[in-house]
């Protein structure tokens, strides 16, 4: 069996509105998820169901009001007792990397971080720019000397150069054309297939959805209205949200 990554149980997130106090607005709602090593979940829902809320939980980013996280079968415990092991790939590349760093520094830096030797990191940089379809050239050029794609790439190698155990891809591919888009896609499922990081795939495609995830989670309101083997959810999803989704995309 293989080992589950991140576990959410009866998850709450209350935010309210305002410093002194306001009105309580529960974004996500008595949640339970599980990924496991190797596995993409995809995440799909309207704007505003609570998607990047969650993707922020898993990723430790945001305490819960409620419930109870665990990461590989044991408590969350801090960010920095889990440094290395999480990642997050977003929308705008532009936004991740620094414009005045070179990619090979941007792409580095969590390394330096974790206290890796120089040397092992120039090996771990150069073997990442590889994996991720990028020459040595790259790691010499400034984001904005690069495509989009090319750029997203870059995000990709900085998210996995730790190899972390689970990585969060939210929009990541909705920047991009559409042939560029199954480029990277492609590209996730090779990564995936070789380091064996458990994925939530959060998108308002259900497409690209469908390509890169084993399970697909529709959220509704806060809530996780259906959670299926992907064959299933795209031949015949269960709940009335789902069918509605399914029937936009027809
Ligand atoms: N920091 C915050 N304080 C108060 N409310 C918030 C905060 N962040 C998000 N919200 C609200 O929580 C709800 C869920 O937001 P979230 O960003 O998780 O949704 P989403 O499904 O990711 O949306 P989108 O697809 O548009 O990115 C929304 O109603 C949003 O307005």
């Amino acid at each position: 069996m293989t080992e589950t990554v991140v576990d959410l149980q009866h998850i709450v997130v209350t935010y309210r509105a305002g410093f002194l106090g306001g009105e309580a607005f529960d974004a996500v709602r008595k949640v339970n998820l599980s990924i496991r090593a190797g596995e993409t979940l995809g995440l799909v829902g309207e704007s505003g169901s609570g998607k990047t809320t969650l993707g922020r939980v898993c990723l430790g980013l945001l305490a819960p009001t409620q419930g109870v996280m665990s990461f590989g079968g044991a408590p969350f415990g801090t960010l920095r007792q889990r440094r290395g092991q999480l990642s997050v790939v977003l929308q705008h590349s532009e936004w991740a990397l620094n414009p005045r760093l070179r990619c090979g520094v941007s792409v580095e830096e969590p390394l330096i971080i974790l206290g890796v030797t120089a040397e092992e990191r120039r090996r771990r940089v150069a073997a990442i720019f590889d994996s991720v379809g990028l020459g040595d050239g790259y790691v010499d050029r400034f984001p904005g000397q690069l495509s989009g794609g090319q750029r997203q790439r870059v995000s990709i190698a900085r998210a996995l150069v730790t190899e972390p155990r689970f990585i969060v891809f939210d929009e990541a591919v909705s920047a991009l054309d559409v042939s560029v888009q199954a480029q990277v896609l492609n590209l996730i499922m090779d990564l995936q297939h070789k380091y064996g990081f458990g994925a939530l795939f959060i998108s308002h495609d259900l497409a690209a959805t469908r390509y890169v995830s084993h399970r697909i989670a529709v959220m509704y309101r806060g809530e996780i209205v259906e959670d299926a083997p992907s064959e299933r959810f795209y031949g015949t999803p269960d709940h009335p949200y789902s069918q509605m989704l399914m029937s936009s995309l027809a």
